[in-house]
């Protein structure tokens, strides 16, 4: 194939142009289209967009639920562009954060015949950018996006990539004496797929033929490192680390999944809506996410490169533990990690209990 990008590059160029405002071409089943972030688009692509033929916006079931349109194709609502659109329309239909002072955006006209296929791809794309789930759509021609000097994408061949868990390369390790264990290394694991690098840090020299003292945590920029009290993240963190140094022996995992998979700026988007009363589930779905974004199977990886098959995992989430049960790492224990309720936190804390199932 020579010095061509593949698929897997073609793909996360595909993520660093529509964060640009750069158009992707997608093509499968007999249609071809272009896409374009709603969040990232500039009033001259829309305009250029809007040339080529009617535009769709596609959005989440989520979104779609919350601006009260119907998404006919599980998940996925393709609603139609009025022609005098202009772009604040159509970042208001893709941000949620003016929908209770400006709540008058509909009725909107949504399709139900034809095929959803790249409208899911392109949300799936916007995404993995940690770009809000929404993107124009529009039918052009494959030459119109190869003359125009845009990525063009098959569906059928992307979608199965998009997923998979991307494989991990062990990139480096060293020694970094910590303040909770002196004998700490940190490995370095860089995902094929173009994505953020996720951190383990090894505490001792746990035996890897018995279950290992293992944290699985999500990047939390203003937990961990501002010390926020709107969660409990800094102390989970701190915690962890210190009965692992205390025991001399253990694994935290430091996953690129900010926000919980959202990113830190739709993480802060999702605030924005929790401070107009809205709870982090509620906000999530407002913003067209999941309650979870996180795709735990990463970490699984991560723990069986290192050689660890069985864990004595910290956490207060079931799914964590249901998760590395099928994906083959043996949940020997679980060890409650209960550390850091504030008064800023803990409806977020007992919302968590009661939607997301995690133990009190
Ligand atoms: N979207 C969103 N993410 C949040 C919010 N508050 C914290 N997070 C993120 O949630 C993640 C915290 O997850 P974890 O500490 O693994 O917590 P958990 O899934 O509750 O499970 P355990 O701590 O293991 O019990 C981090 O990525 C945070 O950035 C919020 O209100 N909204
Ligand atoms: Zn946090």
């Amino acid at each position: 194939m020579g010095l061509r990008p593949d698929l897997n590059e073609t793909l996360a160029r595909a993520r660093a142009d529509l964060r640009m405002g750069v158009p992707v071409g997608l093509t499968g089943g007999g249609q071809t289209v272009l896409v374009a972030s709603a969040e990232t688009l500039s009033e001259a692509r829309l305009y250029e967009l809007r040339a080529l033929g009617p535009l769709d916006l596609a959005l989440t079931g989520r979104r779609a639920a919350t601006l009260k349109a119907r998404a006919y194709n599980d998940g996925v609502a393709r609603v139609v562009v009025p022609e005098e659109a202009q772009l604040s329309w159509v970042q208001d239909l893709a941000d949620p954060a003016d929908d209770l002072a400006n709540p008058m955006k509909g009725p909107l006209q949504t399709r139900r015949g034809g095929s959803a296929v790249l409208h899911r791809l392109a949300l799936q794309l916007c995404k993995g950018a940690r770009l809000l789930p929404a993107a124009l759509v529009v039918g052009v021609s494959a030459d119109k996006v190869t003359t125009e000097g845009l990525l063009l994408i098959n569906a059928a061949e992307a979608a199965p990539l998009l997923d998979a868990l991307p494989e991990l390369d062990h990139v480096v390790s060293a020694r970094v004496p910590l303040r909770a264990a002196e004998n700490a290394r940190l490995h370095i694991y860089r995902p094929k797929d173009g994505s953020e690098e996720h951190y383990a840090i090894e505490i001792g020299r746990p035996d890897r033929a018995r279950p290992v003292l293992a944290r699985l945590h999500s990047a939390c920029f203003t937990g961990d490192l501002l010390g926020s009290l709107k969660c409990d993240c800094g102390p989970q963190l701190n915690a962890a680390l210190a009965q692992m140094g205390q025991e001399g022996a253990g694994v935290l995992l430091y996953l690129q999944q900010e926000g919980r998979g959202i990113g830190l700026a739709n993480k802060m988007r999702a605030y924005a809506l929790q401070d107009q009363g809205f709870d982090t589930v509620e906000a999530n779905h407002r913003l067209g996410f999941e309650d979870d974004e996180r795709d735990f199977r990463l970490g699984a990886q991560i723990l069986e490169q290192l050689g660890f098959s069985s864990v004595r995992l910290m956490t207060n989430n079931p799914a964590k533990m249901q998760m590395m049960e099928s994906c083959g790492i043996a949940v020997a224990d679980r060890v409650p990690l209960k550390v850091g309720e504030t008064p800023f936190n803990s409806r977020y804390l007992a919302v968590k209990a009661a939607k997301s199932g995690h133990l009190l």
